[in-house]
């Protein structure tokens, strides 16, 4: 069986009042796709911010690449070998591919501070070669990123996250404002990680994109994981079933 990747213990996280995430228990494997649905409210992004170490957690454990871990923040768990691609993209307009693939990690031929010179051509180059491996086309390397389609955005934005994650890439809502056809490119950019083997969380409102996509289906309503479901194993009907609460004949038992 593959190595876990990804472990958490009873993950709690309460806003003053607001129990936002309660006792979660979750895996990933190493080269698996999971997919975190739930209604709006139920506790996905706290769960990701949790994990990230983008805020501090109540309660629980938190387990990565092999070790118990306490990320203070976001750069310790990218460190580590986690990224993020968030819905709202953080991408520099005006600069271009490869500086923006490089944004706060940018190679240099001299390191003085504020007076280094950048490595511009070794950039470019690894660039290339991020994009190339994970399938995302760019026709202009040397664009700003504001001449660019939203689905091309969104593809550096994952070509970045690829280039740099040795360990787990998460997706929150990575398609959420994209056209049919830049939903289709970032989605065959997700099956070239597949491919290739990197884990990925995905968290998605979008069951047709899930069920294509994932081997396993997580579902988040109030806080609590309410289901851990193999794609083979159930249907969309059940997991709206188990996102809204309404009980069918096959979610009933696990929902008593
Ligand atoms: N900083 C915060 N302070 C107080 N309450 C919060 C905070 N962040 C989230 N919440 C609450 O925690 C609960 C879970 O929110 P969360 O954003 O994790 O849901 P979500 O599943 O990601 O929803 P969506 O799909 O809308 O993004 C909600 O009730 C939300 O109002």
């Amino acid at each position: 069986m593959a190595k876990t990747v990804l472990k958490t213990e009873g993950l709690t996280k309460h806003y003053g009042g607001i129990h936002a995430l309660v006792d979660a228990d979750f895996e990933v494997r190493e080269g698996e796709h999971v997919a975190i649905v739930g209604d709006n409210g139920a506790g996905k992004s706290t769960f990701v911010r949790q994990i990230t170490g983008v805020e501090q957690r109540t309660g629980g454990r938190i387990f990565f690449d092999g070790r118990e871990v306490a990320f203070k923040g976001p750069l310790d768990a990218r460190e580590a070998g986690m990224e993020c691609v968030f819905q709202n993209l953080a991408l520099a307009d005006d600069l271009d591919v490869p500086a923006n693939l490089f944004l706060g990690r940018e190679k240099t031929l001299v390191n003085l501070g504020p007076f280094s010179i950048l490595d511009k051509r070794a950039m470019r180059k690894a660039t290339e070669e991020g994009l190339k491996r994970t399938g995302v086309r760019i026709p202009r390397l040397d664009f700003p990123i504001r001449r660019m389609s939203g689905g091309q955005r969104q593809g550096v934005a994952i070509a970045r996250s690829a280039t740099f994650a040795s360990k787990l890439i998460i997706m929150d809502e990575p398609t959420a404002a994209l056209g049919v056809q830049e939903t289709a490119q970032v989605e065959n950019i997700i099956r070239t990680l597949k491919a290739q083997g990197i884990s990925l969380i995905l968290i998605s409102h979008n069951l047709r994109q899930v069920f294509d996509l994932a081997d396993r289906i997580v579902v988040f309503r109030r806080g609590h994981i309410v289901a851990n479901l193999r794609k083979e194993e159930t249907d969309g009907s059940d997991i709206v079933a188990y996102i809204t609460g309404v009980k069918t004949q096959n979610t009933a038992a696990a929902m008593m």
